[in-house]
């Protein structure tokens, strides 16, 4: 029987503590780099989440021109904050490789989601994805490389990391909803997720 591609999921990577200096971390970030609406390309459609990003290069979506990394803010138009140390620190500690260009911040509101799909806007897919969460559960489905493959779900609790690298690099994967009430975390509740990628292949 075919499964799901298995993922490298770090369970409880950061002790409470750590996860608390993340977090103000992030805050900074957002406190620069507000955070934004994102729309489908075409449809214009409200993603459920809301994003910033930190780092040389943004993930951005919306109606005219689609899914992109651009250098800075869609609507303050300066360039995105640096990425945190702590967070280049467990690149390096998972072994990403040359350095991370994008960090993408999620913010997962009660009922926010985010629908299967593989990261696929990068030109270098041999670096990793590392994927922090913060704040509640996300209820994490993976799946393979095409969107037919069987999934599996996983349960992304406050300070799990997860490395999406090989094989399941390119594998499907979403949000299909968080558990309200799980972390104190977040005063407000809900979930951050932060993604680091690289987006060009490394000069030699
Ligand atoms: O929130 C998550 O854990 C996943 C986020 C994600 O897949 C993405 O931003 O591309
Ligand atoms: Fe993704």
């Amino acid at each position: 029987m075919s499964t799901a591609l298995p993922i490298d999921h770090r369970v409880g990577y950061l002790d409470a503590a750590a996860q608390a200096r993340l977090l103000q971390a992030i805050q900074a970030v957002v406190a620069e780099a507000p955070l934004f609406v994102p729309r489908m390309p075409r449809t214009g459609r409200q993603f459920s989440v809301r994003m910033t990003n930190c780092g040389p290069l943004g993930w951005l979506a919306d109606k005219q021109g689609g899914y992109r990394y651009e250098p800075v803010h869609p609507e303050t138009g300066k360039p995105w904050p640096p990425i945190p140390q702590m967070l280049l620190d467990i690149w390096e500690d998972v072994g990403g490789g040359a350095p991370p260009e994008a960090c993408l911040i999620n913010y997962y509101g009660q009922g926010a989601k985010m629908g299967l799909h593989q990261d696929r806007d990068e030109e270098d897919f041999s670096a990793p994805i590392v994927s922090v969460s913060l704040g509640d559960t996300g209820l994490f489905r993976v799946g393979g490389k095409t969107r037919k493959a069987p999934t599996q779900r996983y349960e992304l609790a406050s300070g799990d990391v997860l490395v999406m690298r090989g094989e399941s690099r390119l594998a499907y994967h979403g949000i299909d909803r968080i558990v309200p009430g799980s972390s104190d975390l977040l005063p407000e509740g809900g979930r951050i997720n932060i993604t680091m990628r690289r987006v060009h292949k490394p000069d030699i």
